[in-house]
């Protein structure tokens, strides 16, 4: 005969019943300050959003003119600033096992007394555990917008930029320009040299672009050896010599490779965003610039509307 597995029920507990009903009358109807705090933590994995309710929370009890949050997440600084203000401070350096998870600073004119200084200490003591899986979060987040080999952003983070340039193009009928920058013969370079001195190049691409524009401009790993750059407020002409700058700092690139020097060129297609256009089809136009800049010989830049 077939032995069937029971599953005990464990006898309800009366006396734990009442007493979690009681919990949750407490919980919802008048809650401590820290109980609050908590709960209002626990509903956000924004570390913006955290640190709004602990400035909030933390201001009903000890007063202060400013606070200040700064950390340093996945290559970026994280900055917070609420308030304004204040010749006295108090400095926190938030760790946890460990891990430094940011410092927090409030300014005030008058001077914290032994008291305050007790009161915020509990605080912080209760946000850290939140404040930390915030961080995580915000980490995770920015991985996923990254690319892992050079550390800029990556093809799903220009996604939403150029959905955001596009729509602010069209709202305030302003020049936003792409760039596709494609360097030439990639597969040559990894056929002779090997894939690690491939990647070298690529990660040296990478931050003679960026070092080539300006701060108001942004470049992404669009795909294996391609690049693309956002360029708000310019028209094609300009957005030309920001490309014809970029291959003159891809072709400066010299890597030793034992056996030689070697420099790469690159191609780069250019298209400024038209009306009511979606990013799919800004994308394709430059896309077309760059395949007529490859066809054309590569080592030359190519503005869409120059085609015809
Ligand atoms: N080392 C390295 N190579 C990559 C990476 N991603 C893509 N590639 C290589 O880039 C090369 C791209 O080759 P193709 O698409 O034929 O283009 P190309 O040789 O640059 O030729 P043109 O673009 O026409 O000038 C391929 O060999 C890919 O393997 C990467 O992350 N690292």
């Amino acid at each position: 005969m077939k032995q069937i597995p029971s599953i005990e029920r464990s006898i309800a507990q009366p006396h734990k019943l009442g007493e979690l009903r009681q919990a949750q009358k407490d919980w919802r109807n008048d809650p401590d300050v820290l109980t609050r705090l908590t709960r209002r933590l626990s509903t956000t994995l924004s570390l913006e959003t955290q640190l709004g309710i602990v400035a909030d929370e933390l201001g009903e009890i000890v007063p202060f003119d400013s606070l200040n949050y700064r950390h340093r997440i996945a290559r970026q600084d994280f900055v917070f600033a609420s308030g304004l203000g204040g010749q006295h401070k108090c400095e926190y350096r938030l760790n946890l096992e460990g891990v430094s998870y940011g410092t927090l600073t409030l300014y005030r004119r008058k001077k914290f007394s032994e008291e305050e200084l007790e009161g915020i200490e509990t605080i912080l003591g209760v946000v850290i555990c939140p404040m930390r899986n915030a961080c995580h979060f915000l980490t995770i987040e920015q991985a996923a917008l990254t690319d892992s080999l050079t550390g800029i952003p990556n093809k799903r983070a220009l996604d939403d930029n150029l959905l955001r340039a596009s729509q602010l193009s069209a709202r305030h009928e302003e020049s936003y320009s792409l760039i596709l920058c494609d360097l030439d013969h990639f597969k040559t370079v990894n056929d002779n040299h090997g894939h690690v001195v491939g990647d070298h190049l690529l990660q040296q691409a990478a931050e003679g672009i960026e070092r080539a524009l300006r701060t108001s401009d942004s470049v992404y790993r669009f795909g294996g050896e391609e690049f693309a750059i956002v360029l708000p407020h310019t028209s094609d002409q300009d957005a030309r010599d920001v490309a014809d700058r970029i291959r003159k700092a891809i072709a400066s690139i010299c890597v030793d490779c034992g056996d030689g020097k070697l420099s790469v060129t690159a191609s780069c297609g250019v298209a400024t965003h038209l009306g009511n256009e979606t990013p799919e089809q800004w994308l394709a136009r430059a896309d077309d610039a760059l395949y007529h800049a490859k066809h054309a010989g590569r080592n030359r830049t190519q503005v869409f509307a120059a085609i015809g």
